[in-house]
């Protein structure tokens, strides 16, 4: 179902400028959405069309295959339905206080005071606010001003919130903070627009990207399709995403697997060759194309090392009783993946966690995660991009726990798990704790409902393969 829809939409500003120029968008419910273009590309007045702040020229905006009535109450009904942050949370926060603020859409629907209350502390809760409550907006941090601003909209329970640059002037753990509460609003069903100028951002977060230029729309589709066109994207003074121009170099010179797209770096680590080539010491009978089987080595190899080189095939033989063999290696270690409740935390069961599988790295997700794991002592390693750098931690042989609370752990536990079955990889995960039999059933459910099949869920094992062929392959 669409959601929102423009056809044929035009806006000029009263000065003559042309920002809109016949613009038709279909945006599907349920999907993170991504427009991109140069500055003044018409990005933030085509979201002012779509909450009605202007009125179009020309063309229509559907809402629900409805046209949107330009009435007070008509606007009133769109403005509950899709919400819109401002670019500069000083244009958005108006009230003497935090409070005040995330209340005041909802009394302008006119709500039951105790209703407002209701929603407004439920807000302050979710947004890790409550501390901040009574504060004057404008004596809070930039990133506090952006959770503000979005918590006022959320009050509105929206079905569409519209984000114009959400992350700009936001630090790296700020940002990721926000863009963990739009994936977790998205993963509860709401549809999410932002408009950025980060093709890096468009192109992992997005379900769609709209690329923009000059007012006009010039290109749509899954980030893939839209950043595969490099030259589109030139031409709109655009980027390529820094993940695709580092995936060509690597593989202009064959070190990963063609033709592909990797979306993150968990996926461009399983694009990469995995061909080690080692020069040994061989027996003078050894003969080119046969294997030796090299047991555990030094280095990469050692006894603290992940690795066992196992049967490796002789590529050539030197005169000096070496020969340059191609390692075929076997994960000693497996990494493991654990998904952890906050919300359920329960000291001595969280030690036991921690013991039991031997955690090495823990991440946390999520504002109320981090305060908690504060509260209680733990010792974060990771508090952003928590969920890639466990995957890749994981892949070196890590025991990583992910720590996250609310919507966001099934939100996790299917990231971790999709992963898992696309690159083919055997890691190990587990989501943990009294939750983890609530927080398996709602992944499974999830994963029924996106018709994909539910990873079956391995208990720590001794000896895992890492992908490449096994013993018998060889010899
Ligand atoms: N109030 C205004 N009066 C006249 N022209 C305006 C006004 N606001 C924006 N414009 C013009 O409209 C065009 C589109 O601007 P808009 O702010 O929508 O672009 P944008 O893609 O959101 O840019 P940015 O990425 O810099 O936020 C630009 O040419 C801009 O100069």
């Amino acid at each position: 179902m669409m959601i929102l829809e423009t056809q044929n939409l035009e806006y000029s500003y009263p000065d003559g400028t042309k920002a809109i120029d016949n613009v038709s968008i279909q945006i599907p419910a349920g999907e993170k959405i991504s427009f991109v273009g140069k500055n003044g590309s018409g990005k933030s007045t085509l979201f002012l069309l779509l909450n009605g702040t202007f009125k179009p020229k020309k063309g229509k905006v559907l809402l629900g295959g409805q046209e949107i009535s330009y009435s007070s109450s008509g606007l009133l009904d769109l403005r509950k339905r899709v919400g819109i942050v401002f670019q500069n949370s000083d244009d958005q926060i108006i009230a003497p206080t935090v409070y005040q603020d995330i209340a005041f859409g909802p009394s302008n629907l006119n709500y039951k005071r105790e209703e407002i209350d209701k929603i407004v502390n439920k807000m302050l809760d979710y947004f890790g606010l409550q501390s901040l409550k009574d504060k004057p907006p404008h004596h809070l941090s930039g990133g506090q001003k952006k959770r503000v601003a979005i918590a006022g909209v959320l009050a509105m329970d929206p079905d569409v919130i519209i984000l114009d640059e959400p992350l700009s002037n936001l630090d790296p753990v700020g940002a990721d903070e926000i863009l963990d509460i739009l994936n977790e609003l998205n993963h509860s069903g709401k549809t999410i627009i932002i408009s950025t100028h980060d093709v890096d951002l468009a192109y992992k977060w997005s379900d769609r990207v709209y690329l923009m230029s000059g007012g006009k729309l010039i290109d749509e589709g899954s980030p893939k399709n839209v950043f595969s066109n490099e030259e589109q994207v030139r031409n709109a003074s655009l980027k390529s995403p820094v993940i695709l121009d580092f995936y060509h170099e690597l593989e202009k010179r064959w070190l990963a697997t063609g033709g592909q797209q990797p979306k993150d770096i968990p996926e461009l680590v399983q694009l990469l060759h995995k061909i080690d080539l080692m020069r040994v010491d061989v027996g003078p009978d050894t003969r080119v194309g046969e294997c030796v089987n090299l047991g555990v080595l030094y280095r990469d190899y050692s006894k603290d090392g992940i690795y066992e080189a196992v049967n490796s095939r002789v590529l050539c033989k030197n005169d000096d009783g070496t020969a340059v063999v191609e390692v075929n290696r076997r994960v000693l270690k497996p990494g493991i993946i654990c998904v952890y409740n906050m919300e359920s935390y329960d000291k001595d069961e969280y030690a036991q966690i921690v013991s039991e599988y031997d955690i090495n790295f823990i991440g946390a997700m999520g504002k109320r995660s981090k305060e908690r794991a504060e509260e209680e002592g733990i010792e974060i390693v990771c508090n952003s991009g928590v969920i890639d750098k466990s995957i890749l931690n994981a892949l070196t042989g890590n025991r990583c726990l992910i720590l996250t609370s609310q919507g966001m752990v099934e939100h996790t536990s299917k990231r971790i798990r999709d992963y898992i079955k696309k690159s083919g990889i055997r890691l190990s995960f587990h989501p943990v704790g009294k939750s983890a039999a609530e927080i398996e059933e709602n992944t499974k459910k999830r994963d029924e409902v996106s018709n994909s099949d539910v990873i079956k869920n391995e208990p720590p094992a001794d000896i895992y393969d890492h992908g490449v062929d096994d013993e018998e392959t060889c010899g």
